[in-house]
């Protein structure tokens, strides 16, 4: 569905020195630099997958997937999605696609959701029962009820997001650009928005690249993860695989009874294994993945646990790994 190919964006910046007289001078001499966003990159999304698309502030993701929806000139390379070349914006690629922007709106400010459905129907020349149909079906799936009556400004912005992903899917589009969908959403509204990006993607076999820096979002969509930083792909695969690569080990969360005083300390659990963090009552170790059942036992031989729970390190710390990895291996060798 989706086919990218030593994919290249060079931004040309005009480099602005510090200090008045420096700047006064570049007036008349500009100096030029070049920032390699996007530095050839492949990958290939088949249909009906959800890929997540990850990587620190200023990795390439946007400029990536606005290459990938047509709106900016890859400097090389070449991209297909759904067949077509993005960057020609034929009206049959425009109706395959959708690219959702968390940080900007579609909806028209002043008019309620209702009216930019109408205006969409129009431009995407999507016929009278099937937009219905759809809408009914959107309605359905993100509890929109009289919202879309309410004028856009009066919303709030989970309302408001749940609007924008409907406008977006009216005319049913085959492949999802999801940039960062949920940002700025309290934690329950990122969950209907999760749960509809599955919904949609298995209802219609759509193909779904999303970016986000929440790990819930890419715990919950993404069996697999393209991971991006300066421009390159240092990661290409399945989510479970790259964590136990990066991060073999467990940790056991305990609850330990006080009694009358502050429980086990710090010093005392550290004999079981790496104390990640250690309160009166709560403590949470480090193993590794081979010694979880014996350091339980012996835990629940020596300490006064009331509950344990044996869980995966934390995504953000496998992403903060991989990132650490990557940059050594670029360093070079002294
Ligand atoms: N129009 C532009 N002109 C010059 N440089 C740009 C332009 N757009 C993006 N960049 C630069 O290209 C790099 C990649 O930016 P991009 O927005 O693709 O990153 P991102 O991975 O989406 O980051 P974030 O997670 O912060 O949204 C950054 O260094 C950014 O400053």
């Amino acid at each position: 569905m989706i086919q990218v190919r030593a994919l290249a964006k060079h931004y040309r910046v005009a480099r602005r020195p510090p200090g008045l007289a420096a700047a006064v001078r570049a007036l008349f001499h500009r100096t030029y630099e070049t920032v390699r966003a996007v530095d050839g990159i492949d990958f290939s999304v088949g249909e009906g997958e959800r890929v997540g698309f990850l990587g620190p502030n200023g990795a390439g993701k946007t400029t990536t997937l606005k290459m990938l929806s047509g709106l900016l000139h890859p400097t090389a390379g070449d991209v297909t999605v759904a067949g077509h070349v993005p960057r020609r914006r034929e009206p049959a690629f425009l109706k395959a696609i959708t690219l959702v922007m968390g940080q900007k709106q579609q909806l028209i400010w002043d008019l309620p959701p209702a009216e930019t459905f109408e205006l969409n129907r129009a431009v995407y020349d999507i016929p009278r029962d099937r937009f219905q149909e759809t809408v009914a079906e959107l309605t359905e799936l993100l509890e929109l009820g009289p919202l879309v009556q309410k004028p856009t400004r009066q919303l709030s912005l989970g309302e408001r997001m749940k609007c924008e992903l409907a406008a977006a899917l009216l005319h049913r589009p085959r492949v999802l650009f999801l940039d960062e969908p949920t940002i700025g959403l309290d934690v329950s509204m990122q969950a209907t928005v999760r749960q509809f990006v599955k919904a949609y993607n298995e209802r219609y076999g759509a193909s779904v690249i999303l970016t986000s820096h929440y790990m819930e979002d890419v715990l919950q969509l993404c069996p697999r993860v393209v991971v991006i930083d300066h421009g390159r792909i240092i990661y290409d695969g399945d989510l479970r695989a790259l964590a136990h690569r990066m991060r073999p080990d467990k940790r056991i969360v305990l609850r330990l009874a006080t009694g009358n005083g502050a429980g086990p300390s710090g010093g005392d659990l550290a004999r079981f294994g790496q104390v990640v963090s250690a309160e009166p009552g709560s403590a949470t170790l480090q193993v590794a993945a081979e010694e979880v059942s014996a350091v339980v036992a012996r835990l629940l031989a020596a300490m006064p646990v009331t509950d344990l729970t044996v869980e995966d390190p934390p995504l953000e710390e496998v992403f903060s790994e991989l990132f650490r990895a990557s940059r050594r291996a670029a360093e070079p060798a002294k």
